[in-house]
Order: C-alpha cells, then sequence, then structure tokens
C-alpha cells in the first residue's frame, strides 16, 4: 500500500487515490466501492463530475461494510464557472456535501480552477479558509493554480493550500512548480497521471514495464512515488483500479529515471490554468 504524505496542516494525505472524472453516473458507486475495497484511501470527486451522489452511494456501501470514515479521504472542488465569489463557492461546498450524502461529507475541498481572467480566485479562497475555520473541512487546497496565483493567495490570506492538484505526467512533470510546492509546503497531487492512458503508449514506458515485468501504468504511478508527489489515476475497471494500486514491489532504477526523465515534451493533455475562463 503507497504511503502517506504529511500535509503542512498535519493531516495526512495518501499518496495514491483513484479519480471519478468521466466515471459515468451509474458506474460510480460500484468503481468507488471496488476501489475502496480494492485498498485505495483517497476518492478525488468534483462537483463538475455530476456523480457525487453515487459516489457517495459507493462511500456510504465501503462503511457499511465496516470501513472506518476516518480512514478516507474524499475531496471535492469548487467549479466556479461564471462566478467565484465567495458565495457561490459555499454555495457550491454546500451542494457537494449534501450531494455525497449523510456520513460522508468532504475532508479536502479544493478551488478546481482559478479563472485568472475573471480575477475572483482570492475570493474563492477566502470563502475555503472560512469554511476550514468553521471546522466544516478539514484540509483546502488549490488545483490548477500557477506560481503566480499561489502567491496571491498567500500573499493576501496569509494562508498556504496544503495541495494544488495540477496535470502531471512524464511528458509534462512540473519540475519548476514541484519546487515551488516544495519549498512552501504544498503537496503536488497529480491529475492526469497516465496522459489520459496516452503515456502508456510511449514506448519507453514500455520498454521499462517489460524490464520489470510490470505494466506501463504502474511504471508511470511508481514514476509519480518516487518523485514525492501524490497522483490519482482513474480507472472505471476494477482489475485496472487494482493493477494501479500494486506497485509496491516495483522500484525504478536511476537508469529508468534518467529515460523517463527524457520523454518531457511540455505537452498536456487538458487545458493550461491561464486558458480556463
Ligand atoms: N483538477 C483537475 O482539473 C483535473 C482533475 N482530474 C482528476 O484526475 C483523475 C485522473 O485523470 P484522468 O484525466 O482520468 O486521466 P488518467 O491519466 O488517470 O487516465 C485515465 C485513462 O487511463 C485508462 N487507464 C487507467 N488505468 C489503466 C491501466 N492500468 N491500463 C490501461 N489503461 C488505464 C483509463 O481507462 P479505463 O477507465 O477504461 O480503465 C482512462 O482512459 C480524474 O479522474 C480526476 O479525478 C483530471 C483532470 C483534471
Ligand atoms: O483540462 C481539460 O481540458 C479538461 O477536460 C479537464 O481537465 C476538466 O476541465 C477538468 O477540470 C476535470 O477535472
Amino acid at each position: 500500500m503507497p504511503e502517506n504524505l504529511t500535509l503542512h496542516d498535519g493531516h495526512a494525505l495518501p499518496a495514491l487515490g483513484f479519480g471519478l472524472y468521466k466515471v459515468a453516473p451509474e458506474d460510480a458507486a460500484g468503481v468507488v466501492e471496488a476501489g475502496l475495497a480494492a485498498g485505495y484511501r483517497l476518492v478525488d470527486g468534483a462537483e463538475l463530475y455530476g456523480n457525487e451522489t453515487e459516489a457517495g452511494h459507493g462511500i456510504r456501501r465501503a462503511l457499511d461494510s465496516g470501513l472506518e470514515r476516518t480512514a478516507i479521504t474524499v475531496t471535492s472542488k469548487a467549479w466556479g464557472e461564471g462566478d467565484q465569489s465567495r458565495d457561490a463557492t459555499l454555495r457550491a461546498f454546500d451542494a457537494s456535501e449534501h450531494a455525497l450524502g449523510a456520513g460522508v461529507g468532504i475532508d479536502l475541498y479544493m478551488i478546481h480552477w482559478p479563472r485568472p481572467a475573471r480575477g475572483e480566485y482570492p475570493q474563492a479562497w477566502r470563502a475555503l479558509v472560512e469554511l476550514q475555520q468553521q471546522g466544516r473541512v478539514r484540509s483546502i487546497g488549490v488545483s490548477n493554480f500557477t506560481e503566480e496565483h499561489l502567491a496571491r493567495i498567500v500573499d493576501e490570506t496569509g494562508v498556504v493550500p496544503v495541495v494544488n492538484q495540477v496535470e502531471s505526467h512524464p511528458w509534462l512533470p512540473q519540475h519548476d512548480l514541484r519546487a515551488f510546492h516544495e519549498r512552501h509546503g504544498i503537496v503536488t497531487q497529480a491529475w492526469s497521471p497516465l496522459g489520459r492512458s496516452r503515456v502508456l503508449e510511449d514506448p519507453e514506458v514500455v520498454r521499462i514495464a517489460r524490464e520489470h515485468g510490470a505494466s506501463p501504468a504502474q511504471v508511470i504511478i511508481r514514476w509519480h512515488l518516487q518523485l514525492g508527489g501524490a497522483a490519482i489515476p482513474k480507472s472505471s475497471r476494477p482489475e485496472r483500479l487494482r493493477e494501479n494500486l500494486d506497485v509496491d514491489d516495483l522500484e525504478l532504477t536511476a537508469d529508468d529515471l534518467v529515460a523517463i526523465a527524457a520523454l518531457e515534451t511540455g505537452e498536456r493533455t487538458g487545458t493550461h490554468p491561464d486558458d480556463r475562463q
């Protein structure tokens, strides 16, 4: 089982979780139940994903089977399209909490995108600080923030997010942003950690996987963990959820890491943070 990272607020964050973007609502309860049964302890959700009610059902089924609520981390994110004011952000939190349902709740809440053209993300961040001060959420973080966005919210509020969830995979390792995070005690949590499955086909990744008797996904997940970051690969298939978690016995060599470092192209599979309106 991959280790926990320690957040600067003192709480633990599982280094490996699973994500729910593009998990069909009709599959979400089963996927969440399968993920938790496989041993994952972090479920990455969001208002945008349109499956929080069903994810909540899956979590509750796992709790009914004996899993302790305190053993898992449930995340959600405020989408913020068209309105990132304090009130809109608080309403988004209420809606996600309600959708997840009684007995579930949110442990880590994030701003999904900074939407810098709106200029409202500091207001959204103040809303998250308020939620944490009120004890409604344990930890607060952001997603898709650049150094500039991070510096602004820290300057204006003095509160440093515990996590910045950003696109990262071997094509886009984000070394500079990771170094900035490290200086400020922020955990880098990689979204699309498998490059939305496209990086799995990279011949170098396939070669390294073959040499270790592992799968390409396991090699990339291990790379994330050996970088010291967190990752939230998505799969709707129980056998892949198990495969992606089964990386404890894999150790990439220094040569493997050099070969993977050479894959950096800067190519994104998603939107650049400055371009999301
Ligand atoms: N904060 C943000 O802005 C964003 C956050 N996210 C978060 O990150 C999570 C992961 O990102 P996502 O974009 O889904 O991309 P991933 O890099 O996790 O790739 C998911 C794809 O890889 C496939 N896959 C997963 N495991 C394997 C495997 N072992 N072998 C072969 N194929 C595999 C999946 O297919 P299948 O399901 O069929 O197995 C799916 O097509 C999201 O679910 C979400 O929680 C994602 C985007 C943006
Ligand atoms: O970045 C994109 O272009 C996407 O499709 C996704 O990242 C999506 O917008 C998202 O934020 C999922 O969490």
